[in-house]
């Protein structure tokens, strides 16, 4: 048997959970349920117990075993109907399965006390007694044990009276406790089926319940995992600038934006100067940590709308929207000197760090980024070869320092 299944096991004989602890999740979970429809059962059959003070009245007309009766009647209505507010105000299905039982005692001592003072009318008690034992079982929502012995006192207690009261034969006594027994039978496996259904419903509900949440999880867990991955592929792992595949599909999509507003676009490569001799004097560990800093310094000049990207290496790329050459040489200039401010490290205070950039702009209708990317490159190197340290821009294949 597998754990699960363990779980939800049913007791056969009692209907209820093996597991203490499932069954008072269930009973916790059908307590408002069953307080209500104790209470409406409960004012309905001790209604009905009730009204058959006519019959009595029928019968016995105004004697003393009709004052009896009815006052007996009166107690035990009165009874059921104060219990029946009872639980439908402090009932707990759980805790206080005596208050939901005790209805079925008192209406029980009420039917087997109507015996010695109706003897003469056993043969309709006798079908009172089938009718409420079933209502017992079905109707008055009880647990199946609690039912059970409440059953078998109303059908031993009946029987016990039209032995003494009801001067019975031995013969008529005999069939009255088969077709009792016959009843409780029914009835018990009536309701053991009953409540054995209701909580392997319950049971596949729950697992429904934990199959959505596992299912859910495995979502939220998925996405996560993708957003992971996409952060991977989108991000360079050092920077956190875009990564090189994904700057070339945003300054496309910007590119591609500028010249459908017929705006202009610019371009920038930026070099960083001598970074070999960074890594050669303080290792590449300073190499990254200088890398981290022009990454930052490139963030904080540029615009939100601008898509700053590195190329690999200590190459860094910038698409710039709605940007004409006076603009980009300003912005240029400005990264330029943030750069050459950087404060470094203690230990690296003698360095200059300084970078070269290549611009170049989109001036033509037919531009596209390989193209502007191969020019800022051209140019950039023409920037290097001219000494470092500088801004160089290039206009649809013109060269300017
Ligand atoms: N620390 C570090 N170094 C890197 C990284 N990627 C590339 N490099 C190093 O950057 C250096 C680039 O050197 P070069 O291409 O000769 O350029 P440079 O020394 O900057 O010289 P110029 O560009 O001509 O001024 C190489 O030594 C690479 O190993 C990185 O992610 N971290």
């Amino acid at each position: 048997m597998s754990s699960r299944n363990t779980k939800y096991a049913v007791h056969w004989l009692t209907g209820q959970f093996c597991e203490y602890r499932m069954e008072s999740v269930y009973r916790r979970l059908i307590k408002t349920r069953a307080r209500f429809e104790s209470r409406l059962s409960l004012i309905l059959v001790s209604l009905i117990f009730g009204m058959f003070a006519i019959t009595d009245y029928n019968l016995l007309g105004l004697t003393r075993e009709y004052y009896l009766l009815i006052t007996m009647r009166i107690v035990v209505v009165s009874l059921c109907l104060l219990l029946a507010f009872t639980i439908g105000r402090w009932g707990n299905y759980f805790r206080k399965i005596w208050l939901h039982a005790l209805p079925l005692w008192i209406l029980a001592t009420g039917i087997i006390l109507i015996v010695p003072l109706r003897p003469e009318s056993l043969a309709t008690q006798v079908t009172a007694v089938v009718v409420a034992t079933m209502a017992f079982y079905l109707l008055i929502p009880n647990l199946l044990t609690v039912v059970t012995f409440a059953s078998l006192y109303l059908s031993v207690g009946f029987l016990t009276s039209a032995v003494l009261f009801a001067d019975i034969s031995p013969v008529v006594a005999l069939r009255l406790a088969l077709l009792l027994i016959m009843t409780n039978a029914v009835g018990f496996c009536a309701l053991l089926r009953l409540e054995s259904l209701q909580r392997r419903q319950f049971a596949l509900l729950q697992e429904e319940r934990a199959q959505n949440h596992h299912l859910l999880k495995e979502i939220a867990l998925r996405k996560d995992l993708e957003a992971q991955l996409r952060m991977l592929a989108e991000r360079d792992a050092l920077t956190g600038l875009d990564s090189r595949s994904h700057f070339m599909k945003r300054a496309k999509a910007l590119l591609q934006r500028s010249r459908m507003e017929k705006k202009p676009f610019s371009l920038f490569m930026i070099d960083v100067d001598h970074f070999k001799s960074i890594n050669d004097t303080w290792g590449h560990i300073h190499g990254d940590w200088v890398l981290t800093k022009i990454a930052e310094a490139c963030a904080q000049s540029l615009r939100p709308t601008d898509v700053i990207g590195r190329f690999g290496g200590e190459e860094f790329m910038v698409a710039l929207p709605d940007t004409g050459p006076d603009d980009a040489q300003i912005v240029a200039e400005r990264l330029q000197k943030m750069v050459a401010e950087l404060p470094l490290k203690e230990e690296m205070s003698g360095m200059r760090l300084s970078v070269t950039i290549g611009i170049a702009l989109a001036n033509t209708e037919d531009a596209d980024l390989e193209s502007l990317i191969m020019r800022a490159d051209q140019i950039l190197y023409v920037g290097k070869r001219d000494g470092r340290n500088r801004v160089v821009m290039c206009r649809e294949g013109m060269e300017e320092g």
